[in-house]
């Protein structure tokens, strides 16, 4: 009997997908991947032009192109999906993905409300402006598309600081919830993709421009699987599995890519745990998830 191949590598052909976030980190591997299967067009949406032009000429002007959107201004969002229809035909995946993550200490008794502010503005306004566009663009054209949303792990627990933080992917769950509650009538798949921390340009920076093999050491203790280190790949995996049609019955879910974090977390915030020395200066070294 043949064997049977269970790897598709054109899991995304003849698709449209747009990327926010797309000039780094876990956007730009995942604009990488969705190339790799096939993919007919990927616009990357973001607010660093000459990075994301850059990462549009190195996978290839005829599958990739850039568009500068700040996803905090909601015109600007519904012109980037429109210019996506008009020059592409259509949108079939929205990865809203762009979002910031502060260093703010902040607990809720000393929350200033002007950094929330903010924070909220791209991680939760401009999360719901692009399900919005993507989704009215999708039902118009009569389109059963997938919209994923890059949560995380804070979304499932309390933190000891970044209260903002913790609340503003809070609230992407409650987004992509209800999205996909609503939206279903339209065929239209709503899910959330949840990291654990992990080494991309954001938390380098998060931890004082240190190194993306500090920054692994961070984390890399406080997941159970052992053997391997939590990757943008990782993450861009799971977004892939929930843009293509093997999720086709997947919606209003949160696909955690945490190494098994959440459920050692409660563990190891009573354990003594040992962390890099570029931690110390933090002030609550026990709880460093993002
Ligand atoms: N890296 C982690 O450990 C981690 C863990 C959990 C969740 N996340 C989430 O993953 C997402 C991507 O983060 P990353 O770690 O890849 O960071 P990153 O900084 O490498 O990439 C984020 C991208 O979003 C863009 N961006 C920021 N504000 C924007 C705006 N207003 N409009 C358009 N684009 C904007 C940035 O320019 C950047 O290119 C974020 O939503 C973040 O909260 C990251």
């Amino acid at each position: 009997m043949a064997e049977l191949s269970i790897c598709n590598s054109n899991k995304l052909e003849g698709k449209v997908a747009i990327i926010t976030g797309g000039a780094s980190g876990i956007g730009e591997c995942t604009a990488r991947l969705f190339a790799d299967q096939g993919v007919r067009m990927i616009v990357i949406a973001d607010i660093q032009d000459e990075l994301g032009q850059q990462v549009a000429n190195s996978i290839g002007l005829q599958r990739c192109s850039y568009v500068h959107c700040d996803v905090a201004d909601e015109d600007q969002v519904k012109a980037l999906v429109e210019s996506t229809v008009r020059d592409h035909g259509r949108l079939d995946i929205m990865f809203s993905n762009a979002g910031i993550i502060t260093g703010s200490d902040q607990t809720v008794i000393d929350l200033d409300l002007s950094a929330f502010d903010r924070l909220f503005a791209v991680n939760v306004r401009g999360m719901a402006a692009c399900v919005k566009q993507a989704a009215r663009a999708m039902v118009e054209g009569g389109v059963r598309g997938s919209i994923v949303c890059t949560g995380s792990v804070a979304a499932s627990q309390g933190g000891k600081r970044r209260t903002d933080y913790h609340m503003s992917k809070h609230a992407v769950l409650g987004l992509v919830r209800s999205a996909s509650v609503q939206l279903g009538v339209h065929g239209i798949r709503v899910n959330c993709v949840s990291p654990y921390g992990l080494a991309t340009p954001a938390t380098c920076q998060l931890y004082g421009g240190v190194s993306m093999e500090d920054v692994e050491k961070l984390y890399e203790p406080q997941t159970s699987l052992k053997g391997s280190v939590l990757r943008a790949r990782h993450v861009a995996d799971a977004v892939l599995f929930l843009a293509c049609s093997e999720s086709a019955m997947v919606t209003g879910h949160d696909l955690v890519v945490d190494g098994g974090y959440l459920l050692t977390s409660n563990h190891l915030q009573v354990t003594n745990i040992q962390l890099p020395s570029f931690t110390q200066n933090l002030s609550c070294k026990e709880n460093s998830s993002v």
